[in-house]
């Protein structure tokens, strides 16, 4: 009967509560990684996201709440071996070589891996060609991908990354996006802290975002940014075609510009039908534009007004 369960989520958590002294840095924190699933964790400088990371990974003790990686406590070392990690404040052994860094990993999470595929897992971030240059002489880029690749090389089930491309170049940011995009390809479940909000956006299945210690919002994407706009630019609208707009959805119009409101799933023929009527009723149809609120307009909506804890 247990073969037939279905595998425990990658990372699971409730109530988390941290206090430093007086002050609260996580406060009733709960949400679920599920296997193969990408999460991001957003939140501004301080929202507690970082702590609520090393409490996940047993790097920090809560003063409340409980925590399970892949179906077992943090504290196991059975789990904390099948979790990759890449901190946000990252050193490698300096007198070691990328290569020498990567087999101590390998040791210590007290797997086997062939030499061959730590080499490819350097070259899946561009370190191919320095794997026996010592960490020492490495830019702070360089560092950071191969804390990637640390976290990655001991074939985890799940990765968590706080801040991965914090000190990298615009290549190294898509070369991670693709790393990303790779990973969940392979089912590995990946929990993501990053500020920067188009990459999240991108590569994300789901949101949790973090303010003051609390859970302010969660949801899949589609959840978070629901509604979605159609923008059109049309000449002779009389009273019959604006019903038919209005009829379409909320609307609003400024000059010849009108924005429909669709709902969060619209029936796939919507556009092309209101389109059609359209021409039908006499109007030139000059522009039409699908919208949605960013990722980072929901994101500071959000925060301006408190989510969901009001
Ligand atoms: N070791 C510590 N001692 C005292 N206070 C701490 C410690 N670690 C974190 N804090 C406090 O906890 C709160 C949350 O910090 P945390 O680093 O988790 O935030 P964050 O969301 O990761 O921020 P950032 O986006 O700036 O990295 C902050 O007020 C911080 O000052």
């Amino acid at each position: 009967m247990l073969a037939e369960l279905p595998p425990a989520p990658a990372a699971w958590c409730s109530g988390l509560r941290k206090r430093y002294r007086r002050r609260s840095a996580v406060d009733g924190v709960s949400f679920t990684v599920d296997r193969g699933e990408v999460v991001g964790l957003l939140g501004p400088n301080g929202a507690g996201k970082t702590t609520v990371i090393k409490m996940l990974l047993g790097l920090v003790r809560p003063d409340a709440g409980e925590v399970l990686l892949l179906g077992r406590p943090a504290s196991d070392p059975r789990s904390r071996a099948r979790v990759g990690y890449l901190p946000e404040l990252f050193r490698y052994q300096p007198w070691l070589t990328a290569a020498e860094v990567l087999a101590l990993h390998v040791r210590l999470a007290g797997t086997a891996v062939p030499a061959h595929e730590r080499r490819e897992c350097l070259a899946a971030v561009s370190l191919a060609d320095r794997a026996d240059d010592r960490v020492g002489g490495f830019s702070k880029g360089m560092q950071q991908r191969l804390g990637l690749a640390v976290a990655l090389v001991a074939r985890p089930e799940l990765v968590v990354l706080d801040e991965p491309t914090s000190a990298l170049d615009p290549l190294g940011r898509a070369d991670v996006r693709d790393l990303l995009l790779s990973l969940k390809a392979r089912g590995v479940a990946v929990l993501l802290n990053s500020h920067l909000i188009g990459e999240v956006e991108r590569v994300c299945d789901r949101v949790v975002i973090l303010d003051k210690g609390q859970v302010a919002a969660a949801g899949t994407l589609a959840e978070l940014l629901g509604r979605r706009e159609l923008r059109l630019r049309l000449d002779g609208v009389d009273e019959r075609a604006h019903d038919r707009l209005a009829a379409a959805g909320p609307l609003t119009q400024e000059g010849n510009l009108f924005t429909v409101t669709l709902p969060t799933e619209p029936e796939p023929t919507c556009v092309p039908d209101l389109v059609t009527d359209l021409v039908g009723l006499g109007v030139r149809v000059h522009a039409v534009e699908p919208a949605r609120v960013s990722l980072e307009e929901r994101l500071l909506a959000i925060l301006r007004t408190g989510g969901d804890r009001r």
